[in-house]
């Protein structure tokens, strides 16, 4: 408050801590799952910080929403059922919003306070919840899967947070077979998937289910300043039926009308980011075999 820096140190990064410089808070509170704080930063715009870790800034948030959105969608000919798992912000409900091609978008998040608080104070990232297309159901995704038909989506996303909360369940094998249930055949679901820097554990353990679940899987990444270590990766993966080449986008976005007349302009996203996200340094290669 007032200068001083905002100090986000937690167990999913032992040792380090990432700062802010605070200008002004602008919500606090609690909901029935998390702490949630906006406030005003220094150099990044407004911040969004749940149970102390930064969900996102208004400066780069367009690199996760747009990547972990368009890498999926441009991965198949006509996405037309989405699915978004938590994503309550609604940056990733903006971005599918480009996709003419897509008919409904459902999106299942758990926490009502975050959409409530992006209405207010991040409308750049609530405008997704103006979509005509977007139907919104507040819950838990497992529960909401459960109910849902067999094989509805050609795309599942899911936009969560760390695994240290209320997202835990979301990385472990029974939801990831709730998803592949919820798949079309030839359907794809795209996971955040941490840090390849911090996290290539879990990011083993994910890819390892993912490997015993689906038919095939791959990891992407994208710089994004403010997570830490500075980048964030994606889990993708494809169901049994025609074989996605998720590296060459068959959907490219700048051959997508209105995607790129959208109301608010790409700033992150493009085809040639799309290849290079699949690019993976050797340590990677090597501690994540499978890759
Ligand atoms: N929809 C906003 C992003 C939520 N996902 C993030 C990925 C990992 C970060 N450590 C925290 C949030």
């Amino acid at each position: 408050r007032g200068g001083k820096a905002v100090y986000f140190n937690n167990p999913m990064w032992p040792g380090e801590a990432h700062s802010l410089k605070v200008e002004k808070v602008l919500f606090k509170d609690k909901s029935d799952f998390q702490e949630v704080l906006v406030f005003e930063s220094a150099t990044y715009g407004k911040v969004l910080v749940l149970d102390g870790i930064v969900q996102l800034t208004e400066k780069d948030e367009c690199a996760y929403q747009e990547m972990i959105a368009h890498l999926p969608l441009c991965s198949i000919s006509s996405p037309k059922n989405v699915l978004v798992v938590g994503g309550g912000d609604g940056g990733v409900l903006r971005e599918i919003s480009r996709h003419s091609s897509v008919e409904v978008i459902d999106i299942c998040e758990i926490d009502k306070m975050v959409i409530d608080v992006s209405k207010k104070f991040f409308p750049e990232l609530a405008v997704g919840f103006e979509d005509p297309r977007v139907q919104l159901h507040i819950g838990d995704a497992a529960e909401f899967l459960r109910k849902s038909p067999e094989g509805k989506y050609d795309a599942i996303i899911v936009d969560s947070s760390d695994p240290v909360g209320p997202a835990l369940a979301l990385v472990e094998k029974p939801f990831f077979e709730t998803l592949a249930r919820a798949l079309k055949p030839g359907g794809i679901l795209c996971n955040m998937a941490e840090s390849m820097w911090l996290h290539t554990h879990l990011i083993e353990d994910m890819i390892s289910i993912c490997r015993q679940t689906f038919k095939s899987v791959h990891y992407a990444w994208s710089s994004v300043p403010t997570y830490p270590s500075g980048v964030i990766g994606f889990v993708l993966c494809s169901t049994d039926g025609p074989a996605v080449d998720f590296k060459n986008p068959i959907n490219p976005i700048e051959k997508l009308d209105g995607a790129m007349t959208h109301k608010r302009e790409l700033k992150f996203y493009n085809s040639d980011m799309h290849r290079a996200a699949f690019a993976l340094p050797t340590f990677l290669r090597r501690e994540v075999a499978s890759l």
